[in-house]
């Protein structure tokens, strides 16, 4: 059933609004990994739940306790649950989305000031941290609801939302609440939710949609080298003791192989290989090796061969190394050892793995290749967040709703994909919940998510806005 005229012209004629909302989201830095951005984070959860009670959704902010971060206790970002319809007659789809980003620096490499959402003309990009993941799809949902308010139409299915602000470090206290509010013998925010729809991924290429059925797990870890009580001179300590940054190095070194092989003994055995019959599942997307490098911005594909790639993202584990802290990264020339460095790596996950089976692997090998260094250092290794890998089952009427809503927008048939990213709550809903879980991608693959110049595309937020409330028209337009 195509969503009413009214519906989609209003989107037409309402871009320039919808514009400045992304832009009024952006502007605030809603970084949930960083301590001195957390007053930023509740001011987005203020602004999103003033944005949803504006439109008619009845809301709260359920507050999720406090938790430690870089050694400061810290109150966790609410999460903000709506509510809008009660028909029984109808079905009633729940929202999930996150309204915290990833930290941005101009001095990251960013062309332009990352929480000021520029309009590129020319390209048609809106360019700003959080366009597409994942301030850009939330307000989709929210032009959704404006439209409808507006022309006066009423929604097709009840609406239940569930926003939160620490997707981006861990999602740290939503499983809680989901499980408290799904508990058995009490009534909860959840219940009578038929399906739940998130959109918080990416088509694979810039051409073609996709709905996605999986999505991987992480393990995060973080291994601290420390010895001396202070930074050290290296022309007065270089050769006379033993340098951390030396030791993590080497550690860090042994983690993963140039050609993406995980090398902690264990982990790429849990996965079994993909057969022929698997492959074709891969070869019949539209993917290839020039998309991954135009998304990449640099000819450095690990193979030529389009299956390959793909299962590298979708259906195989993988280990990156992200980052040192406490390390020399300045511009100049500081000749210091430094006393202390932390190196974190994080796994993401496929079924049959998940974080508790991982961890004692990562765990015994860290420890055995220091106990190799013979050092005098102080080896310590944290396992920072993680969350385990989902999979759905696409057959169910939720994908049917989607892929026809996409068919009616977009005039072709979706890519049915697994996404290499993680959103640990995926899985706690479909469990919960127990209904099915659908991603409805709103953005491209060549977007930026986590990267310098993070952009949407104007057609993407616009259409994707019509794909989102077509979506609902199909939901209750099926029968089952
Ligand atoms: N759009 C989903 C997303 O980007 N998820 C993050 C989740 C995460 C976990 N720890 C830090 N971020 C991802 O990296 O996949
Ligand atoms: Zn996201
Ligand atoms: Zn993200």
């Amino acid at each position: 059933m195509p969503a009413p005229t009214q519906f989609t012209e209003f989107i037409d004629e309402h871009v320039d609004s919808f514009i400045q909302r992304l832009a009024n989201a952006v502007a605030i830095p809603s970084i949930s990994g960083n301590a001195q951005h957390r007053q930023d984070v509740f001011k987005m959860a203020s602004w999103l739940q003033g944005e949803l009670n504006t439109l008619g959704v009845e809301t709260k902010q359920v507050d999720l306790g406090k938790h430690v971060m870089d050694g400061e206790e810290l109150q966790l970002p609410p999460a903000i649950l709506g509510r809008i319809g009660n028909d029984p007659r109808k079905k009633t789809v729940l929202v999930y989305g996150h309204y915290d980003v990833q930290p941005a620096e101009q001095s990251d490499g960013w062309d332009t000031e990352p929480f000021k959402l520029v309009v590129d003309e020319k390209t048609g990009r809106l360019i700003g941290r959080g366009s597409t993941d994942d301030k850009g799809p939330i307000l989709g949902w929210l032009n959704v609801l404006e439209a409808h308010k507006t022309v006066g139409l009423e929604l097709p299915v009840n609406m239940r939302f569930c926003f939160e602000g620490m997707e981006e470090s861990g999602s740290e206290g939503l499983d809680d609440l989901i499980k408290s509010e799904t508990a058995k013998g009490t009534a909860g925010f959840f219940d009578n939710v038929d399906c739940v729809c998130i959109s918080d991924n990416y088509w694979l290429n810039s051409r073609t949609p996709c709905i996605t059925y999986g999505l991987r797990g992480l393990a995060y870890f973080k291994v601290t080298v420390s010895g001396p009580a202070r930074d050290l001179h290296s022309g007065v300590f270089g050769r006379t003791v033993h340098e951390p940054m030396t030791d993590l190095v080497q550690i860090m070194s042994k983690l993963v192989a140039t050609d993406g092989t995980i090398l902690v003994p264990g982990v790429d055995d849990m996965v079994s290989a993909a057969d022929a019959e698997e492959k074709k599942i891969y070869d019949v997307l539209d993917y290839s090796i020039q998309d991954v490098e135009d998304a990449a911005g640099g000819k450095i594909a690990l193979s030529d061969d389009k299956a390959t790639v793909l299962m590298g993202r979708m259906r195989n584990p993988s280990l990156s190394l992200h980052g040192i802290e406490g390390a020399f990264y300045g511009p100049g020339a500081k000749t210091v050892i430094p006393a202390s460095v932390s190196g974190k790596f994080s796994i993401r996950l496929v079924p049959p793995q998940t974080p508790d089976a991982v961890e004692p692997l990562v765990f015994k090998y860290i420890e055995s290749e220091f106990a190799k260094l013979n050092t005098k250092n102080k080896l310590k290794i944290e396992n920072l967040h993680g969350g385990k890998p989902w999979v759905a089952d696409f057959k169910h009427w939720n994908y049917e709703a989607a892929r026809r809503a996409t068919e009616l927008v977009y005039k072709r048939s979706p890519d049915l994909t697994r996404e290499g990213g993680s959103i640990p709550v995926t899985l706690t809903f479909a469990e919960s919940l127990g209904v099915n879980v659908l991603l409805l991608p709103m953005g491209r693959g060549d977007d930026g998510a986590h990267s310098t110049n993070e952009k949407l595309d104007k057609s993407n937020f616009i259409e994707g806005t019509k794909l989102l409330g077509t979506y609902l028209y199909e939901v209750a337009a099926i029968t089952a």
